[in-house]
């Protein structure tokens, strides 16, 4: 097994096993640290633990074996119903109250804790706004007056509803057609940088895993953990056959996703008012590709955030970028 340990670990994981009572070892002995407001996808074929491994953090599910600590205390020694209302749940079909509206599905956590009115209101409106639905015209719908991708998204404001410091999803955006379900990654992705909430998120979807994770750990039967790694990391070091063969075969294109371009990889200063097509400094590899590609002459002016050329990307520039990448995540 690959990767850093964080240093000051918000949840961990200390030799947590679950074996339901059939025999079936669903979770193998596993220690795992998860820092506070680091994204944590957890993925891996069907039946890898994945899910018992998530409901074992809110005690849907206890453990047979070892201990989960959240912020140094053992939620063993915690009332199930107390840690649950502190800890974001968000599941595939999302489970809204089917009778009750977009903003009374937002404030159910907040009801319960005993908000006022006005406080409730506020923070639903704020929620929705976050998750990019209007509070006028959404919040008063009824959850089946809502796209797929919407409902998901009210999923998510519920869960954010009291600012939990740790958030649990389970295939989120699961049920969420292709093209919905890349916005709502990307958003996701904005929201909880902003946030910093500590999320842990099961998929099965190698490419949404990369893309989201800040880490990766990937599951195989048996829940044994075959790799904990940043998506670099895990694409261009697979740890274990099982990891590289869970990759799957599009590993350099996914590398070109989860890598930046930085000033290192240009060549040549551009000129004044170059006409070229251009990309900024910081873009993934995919994009500078994208432009790349379509370039007339085959290069591309770099500029920074403030729009000024700081130099030319060539296939050449490329290729060393997508060395570098390889390279500094080596052994
Ligand atoms: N209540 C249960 N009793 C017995 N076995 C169970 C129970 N729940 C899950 N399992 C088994 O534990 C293993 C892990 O299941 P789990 O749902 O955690 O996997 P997963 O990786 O989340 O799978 P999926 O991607 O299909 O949701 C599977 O073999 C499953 O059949």
């Amino acid at each position: 097994m690959t990767g850093e340990t964080p240093s000051r670990a918000h949840i961990r994981f200390d030799g947590v096993g679950k074996e339901y009572p059939d025999g079936t070892v669903a979770v193998g002995n596993l220690d795992l640290d998860v820092a506070q407001h680091e994204l944590l996808t957890l993925v891996g074929p069907s039946g890898s633990g994945k899910s018992t491994l998530l409901r074992m953090v809110n005690r849907l599910v206890e453990p047979t074996s070892g201990r989960i600590l959240v912020d140094g205390e053992d939620i063993a020694d915690l009332d199930a119903v107390q840690l649950r209302r502190g800890i974001g749940y968000v599941i595939q079909d999302v489970g809204l109250f089917p009778h009750r509206t977009v903003a009374q599905n937002i404030a159910t956590v907040p009801g319960l804790l005993g908000w006022d009115r006005h406080r409730t209101r506020e923070r639903v409106a704020e929620l929705l706004t976050l998750v990019r639905l209007e509070p006028d015209v959404h919040g008063p719908r009824y959850p089946h007056e809502l796209s797929g991708g919407q409902r998901q998204r009210v999923g998510v404001a519920r869960a954010l509803a009291t600012n939990p410091s740790v958030m649990l999803m389970d295939e989120p955006f699961g049920a969420v057609d292709p093209e919905g379900r890349r916005a709502l990654q990307t958003e996701f992705r904005r929201i909880h940088d902003d946030l910093g909430t500590t999320v842990l998120m099961v998929t099965h979807d190698i490419d949404e895993a990369v893309l989201l994770g800040d880490r990766v750990a990937v599951f195989s039967q048996g829940g044994k953990l075959e790799q904990l790694a940043t998506p670099a990391h895990l694409l261009a070091r697979p740890a274990t056959s099982f990891v590289d063969g869970f990759i799957g075969e599009a590993r350099a294109v996914k590398l070109l996703a989860v890598t930046e371009l930085e000033a290192q990889d240009l060549d040549g200063a551009a000129g004044p008012g170059d006409p070229h097509p251009s990309v900024t400094l910081g873009a993934t590899l995919e994009t500078a590709l994208g432009v790349l590609a379509a370039a007339p002459d085959g290069s591309v002016t770099v500029t920074d955030e403030a729009g000024t050329a700081v130099g030319r990307l060539t296939p050449a520039g490329l290729h060393t970028a997508l060395r570098r990448a390889v390279t500094a995540n080596g052994a």
